[in-house]
């Protein structure tokens, strides 16, 4: 059900103003009323020295880039009255919910298996309750923004994702985060399977691996699954919906 035939519901003008965000292939508009930022894995573990991908040997050094984008993001989005939404990734402290050796997820999670390589760094690599596992400082969540946490790489994938979005009649995902050929595309095509338009803003979003893996996603996204934008075309459009232009 969409909140605008809920009978007595007011929607704040400003938020069913339709924007225009430029994107590729083309434009897509959006109403701030049923578009969500989803914030994807945006903790110590993925973008901070000494956190799980640095210790597992990947290059985080353009993770500080991406942070300052997500939080112009942010800003904008909340100034227009959008839905916030993050994905904290991980499990409990012994890891159950990562699965044993049953489970895929135990032969390829590269943090698991740096603690087995490591066991110094057991109970400390994406465990609740770490710092490892905890949004990073610059990007704390805000009063009214919704955190999901999740246990593999796609945040549709056993969590409420889809009912949080559903009862909020949000339709339209605008994804940021680490990493962007992991969770985020992830998460993305699941949202693409599951009738959400999926828009990724590439500049706000950071690889794991060679360089080459971030334009096969940015491929894959605006080819197959969705739209891709940029921060700057994003907080334009967005701020086009914003409370100071409501009473045009
Ligand atoms: C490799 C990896 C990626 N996560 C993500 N947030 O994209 C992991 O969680 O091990």
């Amino acid at each position: 059900m969409s909140e605008a035939v809920v009978a007595g519901y007011q929607p704040r003008p400003e938020l069913t103003k339709s924007v225009t965000l430029p994107a590729r292939p083309e434009p897509i508009t959006l109403k701030p009323s049923e578009t969500a930022v989803v914030v994807v894995d945006m903790q110590n573990a993925y973008s901070t020295e000494g956190g799980y991908v640095d210790l597992a040997g990947f290059d985080i050094s353009g993770a500080k880039g991406t942070i300052a984008n997500i939080k112009k993001t942010l800003d904008a989005a909340r100034e227009a009255g959008v839905l916030v939404l993050y994905f904290q990734n991980g499990w409990d402290p012994d890891y159950v919910e990562a699965g044993g050796p049953g489970s895929p997820n135990w032969h390829k999670s590269n943090a698991l298996k740096t603690m087995r390589k490591r066991p110094e760094l057991q109970g400390k690599l994406l465990a609740k309750g770490t710092w490892d596992y905890a949004i990073v400082d610059e990007l704390q969540p805000k009063p009214g923004d919704i955190l999901v946490p999740k246990s593999r790489y796609s945040g549709f994938f056993n969590t409420n994702m889809d009912s949080v979005l559903r009862a909020r009649g949000i339709r339209n995902l605008v994804f940021v985060g680490i990493a962007t050929n992991v969770c985020v595309e992830s998460s993305l095509r699941d949202a693409f399977h599951l009738e959400y338009f999926g828009v990724m803003l590439e500049d706000a979003t950071h690889h794991l691996g060679p360089d080459f893996i971030q334009q096969a996603t940015v491929y894959n996204v605006e080819k197959f699954f969705g739209w891709v934008a940029t921060v700057n075309d994003f907080c334009g459009a967005i701020g086009q919906a914003a409370p100071a232009d409501a009473a045009e």
